[in-house]
């Protein structure tokens, strides 16, 4: 069965300790967090320190989403704030040699770690560190925003990593516009964790929402 991933960029921070409770209670199986720095993207999220707190008062798995600039630059501060894995998108590194030192790094500190691409980006871009990843994140919609709309070639990228898995051992995720639909096209196509933020957040019952998506 497929994972469940809410991302808390859609819950409400002024009650997020309701809002983790209800996703727990509903059958979430992660939290997915969303990192934005203002410069990757063009939008602002939250750091770290929400990820420590959050830590403290959920036991879901933390499925930190770095979509910043320098990833190096604040690996360690998402490690200490107990990340269960760290994802950071290929577009931001600019040498072969800095991704290697991002996974080798993750992995040394008993961290799981992923890497992501963009809607235009192919998989290609990847293909070379397919054996040392935990997780591969398809983007479904320019990131920066939730509540946008399913864009149809992430379908394509995850059949191809479905073949391209032979002995590897990565999830296959999809982040952007997931609802009963499209999450049920993304099951077909292979996909591990379906990330959700409007569509579970935003639900009148959470629970149907999450239901709908397994
Ligand atoms: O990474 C993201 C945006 O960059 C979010 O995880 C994603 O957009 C989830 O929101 P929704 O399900 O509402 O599309
Ligand atoms: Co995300």
């Amino acid at each position: 069965m497929v994972k469940v991933a809410p991302s808390v960029l859609s819950a409400n921070f002024a009650e997020l300790k309701k809002d983790l409770d209800s996703i727990r209670e509903c059958g979430a199986d992660w939290i997915h967090y969303d990192v934005m720095d203002g410069h990757f993207v063009p939008n602002i999220s939250f750091g770290y320190s929400i990820l420590n707190d959050i830590a403290k008062v959920s036991d879901l798995y933390l499925d930190v989403h770095l979509m910043i600039e320098k990833p190096m630059q604040y690996v360690d501060a998402f490690i200490k704030s107990h990340a269960s894995l760290i994802t950071a998108h290929i577009e931001a590194f600019h040498h072969e040699q800095e991704v290697k030192t991002f996974i080798q790094y993750v992995h040394d500190q008993g961290v799981h770690v992923g890497l992501s691409v963009k809607p235009d980006t192919p998989i290609s871009s990847i293909q070379q560190y397919l054996d040392d990843l935990d997780l591969v994140l398809v983007m479904s919609v320019e990131p920066g925003f939730g509540g946008q709309t399913f864009q149809e070639q992430a379908l394509s990228k995850i059949q191809e990593l479905c073949q391209l898995k032979q002995n590897r051992h990565y999830l296959i995720e999809v982040d952007g516009g997931i609802n009963a639909t499209t999450g049920q096209l993304c099951r077909e196509a292979g996909v591990d964790v379906l990330v959700a933020g409007s569509y579970v957040f935003n639900a009148e019952n959470r629970k149907e929402a999450i239901d709908s998506l397994k």
